[in-house]
């Protein structure tokens, strides 16, 4: 059987998702996942386009022993070198070289021709092959370029020394069809293609993201590019748990191996939604809430004969547990300690006695604590930034008088330099009158410009979760906490995006010096 390389972009493709803002120890903490789901490249960033990039591929590269660590350059020996330096301690290198080959791309955006376009391919390739020992070379929106092109440009950058070529279909214009056509033709028409590895990339503009990665693969792909969850530029890339988990259950159809370690799917897919604030869709497939679910009576009968008569994977394949009740109001350190290991988070001896003391609070207040609601303490506190300066909150009050009067917040905080400050606003709505409080308490400039609260788990005592997405002093952030009062998990969500401001602001000040 043949293998096919997993290549995940959820931290640079899927990061470019509208919105998304990761910081550093959340994409530490998805490639630690990564890791462990298997993946065998993980594209960490795109260096050269910020401090914040540079120093998460290179913390990433420095952490990751088991993939490939790779990171996007445009064709220029600046990106190269930026890359080189973050990627260089990772246990294989790889630099991820892209330029567009399409007469769309060439003539307007790039404003070049293709005989320009080749020549800097060739070039920069060569360049980058005197420092990587594996060049990744993209035709950038190969799926609109012409053929012939497409084949003569591929043949000299294999002969300059890339040694994987990828083939994206950027904007998820292709069919399947015209997705393996395009791959066959190269096969066909390269002389040197079988020095290199065939990649795919598809995006799922018209939602034939992974339909069209699986035909790459049937007409000679041996690596497919993804995200978690399918996040990523507009409607997303191809969702990487789909390919892996189609490629296990039509084994039929799709005889290949992948190194992927398929029962760690749910909790990278968690981990990726959490961090990014992109919810997954109750009917997404593999992982949604409802994709184990059957509502109607003729399944349920179905499935109590027989599952296969209505499943065809089972949840625990892909690592959802049926039960997952778990420690209670009597458990211990150890139990919790044991719990934390068994759920894949490595905390100091620090974080591990916060969220020890978090979780007996839950229990006092909570009638059964599950592991969505440890997964919830144990991420807020695994990024959390101690080091860094920050609002805290110290009190709170909201008073709802009754519907003809507005609703009045009054709130405490410590600032960053230490001094305690409080006072009291009103607004239409209680989140409204918490935030318009916190908002004149603290000194930046904030604007919102997203707010979501959701409930974690069932019941009237779940944990709520609030996500907030806002400016502070022009720059968006995002902010996430959760707590069992939704004005609590709300007024924390707040602070987490504001304090983020001061990790971007010492960034700022090296970028100066970095571009
Ligand atoms: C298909 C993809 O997903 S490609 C990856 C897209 N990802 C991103 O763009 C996210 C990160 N990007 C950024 O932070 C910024 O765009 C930066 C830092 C990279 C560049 O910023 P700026 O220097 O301000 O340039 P800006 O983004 O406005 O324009 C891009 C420039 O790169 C050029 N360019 C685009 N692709 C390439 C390439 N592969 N090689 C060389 N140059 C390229 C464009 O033609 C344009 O050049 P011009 O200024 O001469 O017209
Ligand atoms: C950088 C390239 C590979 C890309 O993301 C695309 O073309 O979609
Ligand atoms: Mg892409």
């Amino acid at each position: 059987m043949s293998h096919i390389n997993i290549f995940d972009t959820t931290l640079r493709d899927g990061e470019q998702s509208p919105g998304v803002n990761l910081n550093q120890l959340e994409k530490l903490e998805i490639a630690k996942q990564l890791e462990r789901l298997g993946v065998d490249i993980m594209e960490a960033g795109f260096p050269a386009s910020s401090q914040g990039d540079f120093e998460a591929v290179k913390a990433i590269a420095e952490t990751v022993r088991n993939a490939s660590i790779t990171g996007l350059a445009r064709t220029t020996k600046t990106d190269i070198d930026i890359a080189w330096e973050a990627l260089k301690e990772a246990e294989e290198p790889r630099l991820h070289l892209f330029l567009a080959t399409s007469p769309i791309h060439m003539n307007y955006k790039l404003k070049k021709t293709p005989l320009e376009v080749m020549e800097t391919a060739v070039e920069m390739v060569s360049y980058a092959r005197k420092k990587f020992p594996q060049v990744q070379w993209s035709a950038e929106d190969a799926t609109r370029s012409d053929l012939p092109f497409l084949a003569e440009i591929v043949e000299r950058v294999i002969n300059a020394g890339a040694t994987i070529i990828n083939l994206p279909d950027t904007v998820g214009y292709s069919t399947p069809e015209d997705y393996g056509h395009m791959f066959r033709f190269i096969k066909e028409n390269v002389p040197n293609i079988d020095n290199v590895i065939l990649s795919g990339h598809c995006h799922d503009d018209l939602g034939l993201a992974v339909a069209n990665s699986l035909a790459a693969i049937e007409n000679g792909a041996a690596q497919i590019e993804g995200t978690i969850n399918g996040i990523g530029e507009r409607a997303g890339n191809a969702a990487l748990e789909e390919i892996g988990v189609a490629l296990t259950i039509r084994k039929d159809k799709y005889p290949y191996t992948t190194n992927l370690v398929l029962k760690e799917i749910k909790r990278t897919s968690d981990l990726v939604s959490k961090f990014t604030g992109m919810r997954v869709p109750p009917n997404k497939a593999i992982i949604g809430k409802n994709a184990f679910a059957h509502e109607s009576g003729i399944h349920q009968d179905g499935v109590l004969k027989h599952a296969s008569t209505y499943e065809i994977i089972t949840p625990e394949l892909v690592g959802i547990q049926s039960n997952d009740l778990v420690l209670g109001k009597h458990s211990g350190r150890h139990a919790f300690k044991d719990k934390t290991k068994q759920m894949g988070f490595e905390l100091s001896p620090e974080k591990l006695a916060q969220a020890f003391h978090l979780f007996k609070q839950l229990t006092d207040t909570k009638k059964q604590v599950t592991d969505e609601d440890i997964f919830s303490i144990l991420t807020d506190i695994q990024t959390d930034a101690e080091t860094v300066k920050k609002y805290q909150l110290v009190a709170f009050q909201v008073h709802y008088a009754s519907s003809t009067n507005l609703p009045t917040a009054s709130v405490a905080l410590t600032t960053p330099d230490g001094d305690r400050v409080e006072t009291a606003r009103t607004g239409q709505g209680s989140v409204e009158a918490l935030y318009n409080t916190l908002e004149a308490l603290v000194e930046e400039e904030i604007h919102i410009t997203n707010y979501q609260l959701n409930s974690i788990g069932q019941g009237r005592d779940a944990l709520a979760e609030a996500q907030v997405k806002l400016t502070v002093n022009g720059t968006p952030v995002s902010g996430r906490s959760s707590a069992q009062d939704v004005l609590e998990a709300s007024a924390k969500a707040f602070l987490n995006a504001v304090n983020r401001i001061f990790l971007t602001q010492k960034k700022t000040q090296k970028e100066k010096a970095f571009l």
